[in-house]
């Protein structure tokens, strides 16, 4: 596997997969690599013939206050594990090779709605900055097919929009939550809990699941999140926000059958999120 941190020289190494007529399969990543990317390593060799990760830590989509500078950079050991899983490239940018100009001179994509609310509620501009250099990435890769994470749903949903609206020449796979033994959807910042906060980290899958069950069962929604919130208090999280939406993030209506249950909280200062998808009885 090749690392490549200059965009002309990715742009010759494109040119060479596209000459063979390879399809070109991204998985775009922050790094800090866990099992969770290394499915959608997976998942990409599935559905392309040469396997593009990339590897950046993108300021644009940090507020802040948030962990731009304490984000984990463990280059060596994602090289290995992006080897091993059988990645053929690796770009991993230096900042400003992306953003020649800074941050306040940036061109934006921004995909209104579908931004709006959940995490795009507590980190405002967080999604037009990752709509923009998710763009960017596209653009400087042209893959035809790209690999997002489930965990992120609300990310998926607006890297959707986005590539639907845009009439953007890429296929866009999601890719189903990877888990620790013990529920908890694996993260990179999950390496910022001490050992209480990880024994107490699983409790965000465990209530989502509590509440999964009422909610198929028939349970009022509003009493059903109330009871989800306590428990996350329960458990030691400050709540930034627990909703259930229709699959497509749309609000729930009487006739929603696909719908799913989100939540973003906090132990500590570390930001966990997770989502469970359900099926509202008739
Ligand atoms: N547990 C997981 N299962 C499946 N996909 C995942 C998982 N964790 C991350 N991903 C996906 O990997 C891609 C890169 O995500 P990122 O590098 O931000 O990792 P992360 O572990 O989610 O980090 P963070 O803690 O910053 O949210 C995204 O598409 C994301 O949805
Ligand atoms: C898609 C992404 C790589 C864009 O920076 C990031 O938001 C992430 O890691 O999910
Ligand atoms: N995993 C999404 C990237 C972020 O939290 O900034």
């Amino acid at each position: 596997m090749r690392t490549l941190r200059e965009i002309p020289l990715l742009r010759e190494a494109l040119d060479e997969f596209r000459q063979r007529g390879q399809r070109i399969a991204l998985v775009p990543t922050m790094g800090n690599l866990h099992e969770g990317h290394l499915a959608l390593v997976a998942e990409a060799r599935r559905r392309g013939d040469v396997v593009v990760a990339t590897i950046f830590v993108n300021p644009l989509q940090f507020g802040a206050n948030e962990d731009l500078d304490a984000y984990p950079r463990t280059l060596a050991d994602d090289q290995a594990k992006l080897e091993a899983a059988g990645a053929d490239l690796l770009f991993a940018p230096e900042t400003t090779a992306v953003y020649p100009r800074g941050l306040a001179a940036q061109t934006r994509v921004c995909v209104p709605e579908v931004s709006e609310g959940l995490c795009g509620g507590d980190r405002p501009g967080h999604f037009d900055g990752v709509a923009t250099i998710v763009t960017m990435l596209f653009n400087l890769v042209q893959p035809d097919v790209a690999c997002f994470g489930e965990k992120d749903y609300q990310q998926l949903a607006v890297i959707r929009r986005m590539v639907n609206d845009l009439h953007l020449p890429v296929e866009i796979v999601g890719v189903p939550i990877v888990r620790a033994e013990d529920g908890l959807a694996l993260s990179s910042r999950n390496g910022y809990l001490d050992a209480a906060q990880r024994d107490a980290a699983p409790s965000l899958y465990h209530t989502l699941c509590t509440l999964r069950d009422a909610l198929e069962a028939g349970d009022e929604v509003a009493p059903a999140l109330d009871d989800g919130l306590a428990r996350l208090r329960e458990a030691g999280f400050t709540p930034d926000y627990l909703e259930l939406r229709d699959a497509d993030l749309g609000a729930v209506t009487a006739t929603t059958r696909d719908a799913v249950l989100l939540a973003a909280a906090r132990l500590g200062p570390t930001r966990l999120i997770d989502n469970l998808s359900l099926t509202l009885p008739r």
